[in-house]
Parts: structure tokens; C-alpha cells; sequence
């Protein structure tokens, strides 16, 4: 999967300049930088989410699989079952946990033998089924915030996507709940290709295999920032051994 010349616009204004970015297949590739650089945004624009969010445009493509996905025959609603996401703050649905599994296959149509079985599946694939196996009728809000954002990612492994986004999937957990998101991450690398937001340096360290640097340059004449990425490089070589200045202020502290 590609982003190929993306810039983003929010109405006149130009959040995002111009990225080019190569994901990975089975890699974890992180984005950092700081707040307002356009993580979120370019996130958004790898699953047309960014088509949701009113006076949103985006200009160049995202090709997955070869195709650009801003073509106009492809359906956006299919892209996000081979594309899914995970956010910030866990939302499951109002309903049970099994339900909010079989919510997706089953609005999508999906062909599924045992609707049982894939709701085992997923939650294993998650690394919850252990957990909730002897309360999959009980509402999804009685789980903790940890358990409910492992059941988010359950319910986008559920419609068998290949990519899954994740836009700051711990910063509202705490240390322990964290830790087991980072090791589901690094659990599912061997079957799915992630690529997550965060502002936190060490988890980006500790987690992926590839890291997007981004940074906001203010327009001289209206102050505006406008998101663009300052490098790109493996994860290892991008912390230890930067290439571009801004990068290594950033990483050491010194900026943002
Ligand atoms: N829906 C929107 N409408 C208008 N402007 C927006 C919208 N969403 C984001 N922006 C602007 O686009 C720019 C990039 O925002 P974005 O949320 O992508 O940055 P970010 O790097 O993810 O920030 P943070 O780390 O704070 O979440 C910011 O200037 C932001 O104010």
C-alpha cells in the first residue's frame, strides 16, 4: 500500500503537503510528530475516512493492491472492510460483545459458515476470547478500557480486512492495558499490515518496523501550518541515527 502525492485540504486550508509514503506488507509503520502536523489526516486519507469529515478534499492516491482507492468506481465502504480502523477512544457499539463482532461481517454481507466460530476467531485474534468467553451476551460497556479497545480491534479483524489504522489506539489506557495493545500489535504484524498514530516516541520505538516523521510548517503571509513529512526510514536507523535535523530535535526533545 502507497500514498502517492497526498495533500489534504479542510476547506482553503492546506493541512497536509504532499506525502509520499510505501507501507509494508506485514510491517508496522508509525507516525509520529507533533500535534497538528497531519498524522490523523493522512491516517484517515488510507481508508477514505477523510470522505466522512465535511469540507475535507484530498488530492493524489492511495494505491493498494495497485489500485487508487480515490478512484471513482471504487466503493469507499468496501475499502474500509479491507482497510479497517481503530481510534483514539474505544467505541464499541451499545450492544453485546457478540454482537459487536457480528455486527460487521453481517452488515457487509459477509459469507460465513459459523457466525460463532468467527466471533471466537476474532476475539482469539484479539487476545480476548479468554477473557469474555462466559459473557458474550453482557453489553460491551462493562468491559474495562483496555478490554474494550482489544474488542474494537476484534470487531475490525472480524471482517477480515488486510490493513488495519490505528490513531492513537492506548493513549487513553493505562501502562498495563497499553502493554497488552503493543503486544497484540506485535501479535498480529504476521497476519495483517498496521499502521499507527501516536505520540508516544518509545511505544513507535518498541513497536514498529518503519517510522513516518511529520512535521507543521507555518505559510509565511497567514501563519498557517500546514502537515509534511519530514522523513521516512526504519524505525531503528530513524531513532538512533536521523537523517534530517528536525527529526532529531524532535526525537531528543528539543522541539514540540
Ligand atoms: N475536521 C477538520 N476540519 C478542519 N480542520 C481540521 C480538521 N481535522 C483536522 N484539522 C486541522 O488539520 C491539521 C492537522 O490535524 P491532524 O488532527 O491531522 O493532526 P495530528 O498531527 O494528528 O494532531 P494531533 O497529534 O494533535 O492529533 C490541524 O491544523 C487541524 O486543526
Amino acid at each position: 500500500m502507497e500514498a502517492d502525492g497526498l495533500n489534504v485540504f479542510y476547506g482553503d486550508f492546506h493541512a497536509v503537503h504532499d506525502v509520499n509514503l510505501q507501507f509494508g506488507k506485514n510491517e508496522i509503520t508509525a507516525m509520529i510528530g507533533p500535534s497538528g502536523c497531519g498524522k490523523s489526516t493522512v491516517l484517515r486519507c488510507l481508508n477514505r475516512m477523510n470522505d466522512l469529515v465535511a469540507g475535507a478534499r484530498v488530492e493524489g492516491s492511495v494505491l493498494y493492491h495497485g489500485q487508487n482507492i480515490y478512484e471513482k468506481k471504487v466503493d469507499p465502504i468496501a475499502v474500509r472492510t479491507h482497510i479497517g480502523m481503530v481510534f483514539q477512544k474505544p467505541n464499541p457499539f451499545p450492544k453485546s460483545i457478540y454482537d459487536n463482532i457480528a455486527y460487521g461481517p453481517r452488515v457487509t454481507g459477509m459469507k460465513v459458515d459459523s457466525m460463532d466460530d468467527l466471533v471466537e476467531e476474532a476475539l482469539r485474534g484479539a487476545a480476548l476470547w479468554d477473557e469474555v468467553k462466559d459473557k458474550l451476551k453482557q453489553s460491551a460497556y462493562g468491559l474495562s478500557g483496555g478490554q474494550q479497545q482489544r474488542l474494537c480491534i476484534a470487531r475490525t479483524i472480524a471482517t477480515k480486512p488486510d490493513v488495519i489504522l490505528m490513531d492513537e489506539p492506548c493513549s487513553a489506557l493505562d501502562p498495563i492495558a497499553t502493554s497488552k495493545i503493543e503486544d497484540l500489535m506485535m501479535q498480529l504484524r504476521d497476519e495483517y499490515t498496521i499502521i499507527v498514530v501516536t505520540h508516544n516516541m518509545q511505544q513507535a520505538a518498541r513497536v514498529s518496523d518503519r517510522t513516518a516523521f511529520f512535521t507543521a510548517k507555518p505559510d509565511e503571509t497567514t501563519g498557517n501550518r500546514t502537515g509534511l513529512l519530514v522523513e521516512f526510514d526504519r524505525t531503528k536507523q530513524l531513532f538512533s541515527n536521523p537523517f534530517d535535523k528536525r527529526t532529531e530535535d524532535y526525537i531528543s526533545g528539543r522541539f514540540g
